[in-house]
């Protein structure tokens, strides 16, 4: 049978998209059957299944390594090396893999999968940070005990220790949140597991457990750090509650942010903390804090570098970016919100020679599926779609994607999750946009020390790839 090209690339494409959906079925039975049977016996710590999962995977890249060692993946081409380096297959990443169309899965599990799966806190329906760390970190569904075991195990480490809030307290209330954040985060190396183990001259096959310490400390303390910058920034001289031992790990954050009697905005916490831990490797925040991590700089070093890629306006200080856009066109717009004063507004943003902040992906291709779930949230709520700024986000998304590809220029006219994420925030009364990407690196941690802890179980070597000067490229392409 004869087919256009544009009709084999269709079919090729179905037929792709056809067999991934059949093996994510397989795996998602798979997954599932594990946890079910895992549901009878007695609870793991992460770390006891982590010590059985650690040698298959030490296998697994031992028989890559030396059977498939020359395999090509892609070619490189001049314009990955002048284009930042777009689609490149160049790093390995275990947690999760993003597809253009499909969008993010955790070891394999869409955002909808882990919404079944993943256990919730008690009295809530979403997916909390522990169960998506437990996936994340081990490829595998944590049963009800055992999330409730980890939350618990976090919030005893969770409090602060005394240098880190002088530090903290000593910040003027105008250095940015995230600045703030970064240099806590650093500072918590004084007291770095892993970096001591390295210093008394450690085993490499054993860098692995006090890099996990390490990560659950950090992850531990986030967020009562984030919550003292929140607290020393907006309401100076408030008391801070203490780290309740009974409560999960967002739980514990909105309680300190000083929201804790709000459950819808608890469940949005937990929602947005769970789906944007990770989005693989190759985003700005997760491949520096990679990069300084196979320095083996300490967790703690490796996590405050991601921070900092985090805060660029391109990447997660986008949210904040968001928020102060649509409240601009709030302004402007005034009583005259319709699609038509919309549409000039972002043609007033395009011609000014700005992005579109919330729209457009280095790879997605496709509205953003976490974009959709927090959309999804706000669909079940009354009083979200009632509100003035959670509607207009929603208008936007209406004709932004039109504008923007007549306007020609993104490769993605779609959503990205900062287009979402703060609205709902806003509309619960966290309305101090400049905090919103500390919310989202108290969530990144996740994904990044995740790899962190994979990345020296496995041995990965320090990061050293080759540059080349335009004259050393031409140069090349002559011979
Ligand atoms: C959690 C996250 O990090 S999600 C991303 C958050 N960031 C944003 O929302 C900021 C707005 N978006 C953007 O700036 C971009 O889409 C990025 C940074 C996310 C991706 O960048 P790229 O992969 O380079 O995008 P792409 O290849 O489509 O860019 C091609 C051109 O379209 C432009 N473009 C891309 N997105 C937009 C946008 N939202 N509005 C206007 N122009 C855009 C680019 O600036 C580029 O222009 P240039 O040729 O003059 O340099
Ligand atoms: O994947 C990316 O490049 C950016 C992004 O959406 C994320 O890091 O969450």
């Amino acid at each position: 049978m004869f087919r256009s090209s544009s009709a084999t690339a269709r079919y090729v494409s179905r037929a792709c998209a056809q067999k991934r959906f059949a093996s994510t079925k397989v795996l998602f039975a798979s997954l599932t059957e594990d946890w079910s049977s895992a549901a009878h016996r007695s609870p793991q710590t992460v770390r006891e299944v982590l010590e059985e999962v650690v040698p298959k995977k030490q296998l697994q890249l031992k028989q890559l390594k030396t059977e498939h060692g020359q395999a090509v993946l892609g070619d490189v081409k001049v314009e990955h090396v002048v284009g930042g380096m777009r689609g490149l297959k160049a790093m390995l990443w275990e947690a999760s893999v993003l597809d253009p169309i499909e969008g993010i899965r955790f070891h394999g599990l869409s955002i909808a999968d882990c919404q079944k799966v993943l256990p919730a806190a008690p009295g809530g329906k979403e997916i909390i940070a522990e169960s998506m760390l437990w996936l994340l970190l081990t490829g595998k569904i944590p049963t009800e005990a055992e999330t409730r075991q980890l939350s618990r195990e976090l919030a005893e480490k969770g409090e602060l220790p005394e240098y880190i809030e002088k530090l903290v307290d000593s910040l003027p209330s105008t250095l940015h949140p995230m600045t703030q954040l970064g240099m806590g985060v650093a500072a918590l190396n004084h007291d770095s597991k892993f970096q001591q183990a390295y210093e008394r001259g450690i085993k490499k096959s054993e860098y692995w457990t006090y890099a996990l310490e390490d990560s659950l400390d950090l992850l531990a303390k986030l967020p009562a750090l984030a919550a003292r910058i929140y607290r020393n920034i907006y309401n100076p001289g408030k008391p801070l509650p203490k780290v309740n031992k009974d409560l999960d790990l967002v739980g514990n954050y909105v309680n300190m942010l000083g929201y804790g009697d709000n459950h819808d905005l608890t469940e949005y916490l937990r929602l947005y903390i769970a789906i944007h831990g990770d989005h693989e490797g190759g985003n700005a925040s997760a491949h520096t804090s990679h990069l300084v991590g196979s320095t083996l700089a300490d967790p703690y070093l490796a996590y405050a570098a991601g921070l900092y890629a985090l805060a660029g306006p391109l990447h997660g200080l986008a949210n904040q970016e968001v928020l102060r856009w649509q409240m601009n066109m709030q302004k402007e717009l005034g009583g005259n919100i319709t699609h038509e004063s919309i549409k000039e507004f972002l043609w007033k943003t395009l011609k000014s020679g700005q992005v579109v902040p919330g729209y457009g992906h280095g790879v997605l291709r496709n509205p953003d599926p976490r974009f959709m779930a927090l959309q999804q949230f706000c669909d079940t709520r009354p009083e979200l779609l009632e509100d003035p700024i959670v509607q207009l986000v929603k208008k936007t998304y209406e004709v932004a994607p039109a504008v923007l590809k007549e306007h020609g220029k993104t490769k993605n006219p779609y959503p990205n999750v900062d287009a979402a994420s703060g609205c709902v925030l806003y509309h619960y009364g966290l309305t101090q946009f400049k905090y919103y990407t500390v919310i989202f690196g108290v969530s990144r941690a996740l994904g990044c020390l995740t790899q962190y802890v994979w990345s020296r179980a496995l041995g990965l070597p320090i990061e050293r790839p080759k540059s080349l000067s335009m004259d050393a490229i031409e140069k090349l392409i002559k011979q």
